[in-house]
């Protein structure tokens, strides 16, 4: 359990004590913490989890936040995935864990998660958006020894889509971007309003590239899912136990739903000033 000892020492330069009691608070420091007094610059050690269902979108808007605040955005499935096609030792055992829509053991995604925080560490960088973990109440308690996570944010979307968005999701072979070739209406009912989400297409040079991940088969996500309320669901409940959760319900697909989490998160003004700079 060398690389698990690794990630529980808290002298990396990379894991910072902050110390914050409530989401209010969280949400008004990142702001503050945004600033450098002279209206440009930030300072990068934003350490955000991004929590939600399969599906739910947790790495569209993780990736677009992480480009925005330039910290970097850690998934552990990517790095689960990464591992499976390096046809290392662990491949045929996580292929099988994967493809039955299980949870790899706390162990192998510590080793995975530490490997890669180190190697970020080595190229100088500093904070993370974490999405896929933590996982299970264990995988969040030890974070929690380890590290001071700033905020976690959950995304919510209503249930009946998530299956559809599951199943119209694309992967480039060659670059990883993510995109979805779902175009979703949901109807209005049971006083819940209509949803549209439209696909999120590839450009052209990612068009002929595109893998559908062998875990996103109809049973396959069902039983993700099915995990998630299981093992994951408890994960809310901690952080809001701590005052770090700010639930954000999705309103739909990325044109409505990026300005509101934006302005959830008061960072509506600095992604206008970053694009003035820009
Ligand atoms: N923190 C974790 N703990 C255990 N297993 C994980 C973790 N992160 C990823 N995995 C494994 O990788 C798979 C893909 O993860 P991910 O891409 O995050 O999927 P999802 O679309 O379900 O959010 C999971 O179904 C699980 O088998």
């Amino acid at each position: 359990m060398a690389a698990l000892t690794r990630l529980m020492k808290p002298t990396s330069t990379i894991i910072t004590r902050r110390s914050l009691s409530t989401t209010t608070a969280a949400v008004s420091d990142i702001q503050s913490s945004l600033s450098d007094g002279k209206g440009g610059s930030s300072r990068n050690n934003f350490q955000w989890v991004f929590l939600g269902v399969p599906g739910v979108g947790k790495g569209t808007y993780a990736s677009r936040l992480s480009s925005l605040l330039g910290v970097p955005h850690i998934a552990t499935g990517d790095l689960v995935r990464n591992e499976l096609a390096s046809k290392g030792p662990l491949s045929n055992q996580l292929a099988e864990i994967v493809n039955q829509g299980k949870l790899v053991s706390d162990e192998i995604i510590f080793n995975l998660l530490s490997k890669r925080l180190e190697a970020g560490e080595a190229k100088g960088e500093s904070g993370f958006i974490l999405d896929g973990f933590p996982r299970t109440i264990r995988q969040a308690e030890i974070l929690n020894e380890v590290t001071e996570i700033d905020l976690v944010v959950n995304l919510k979307l209503r249930e009946d889509v998530l299956v559809e968005k599951c199943l119209g999701r694309r992967i480039c072979s060659e670059c990883g971007k993510g995109f979805n070739v779902a175009s979703i209406n949901a109807k209005a009912e049971n006083g819940r309003p209509g949803m549209s989400m439209a696909p999120l297409l590839p450009p052209s040079h990612c068009a002929s590239k595109l893998v559908t991940r062998a875990d996103d088969t109809e049973e396959v996500v069902k039983e993700r899912l099915r995990i998630y309320q299981e093992k994951s669901q408890p994960v809310e409940g901690f952080y809001r136990d701590l005052g770090k959760l700010m639930e954000f319900d999705l309103p739909g697909g990325i044109p409505e739903s990026w300005p509101k989490l934006l302005e959830a998160l008061n960072l509506d003004e600095y992604e206008v000033k970053r694009s003035a700079v820009a």
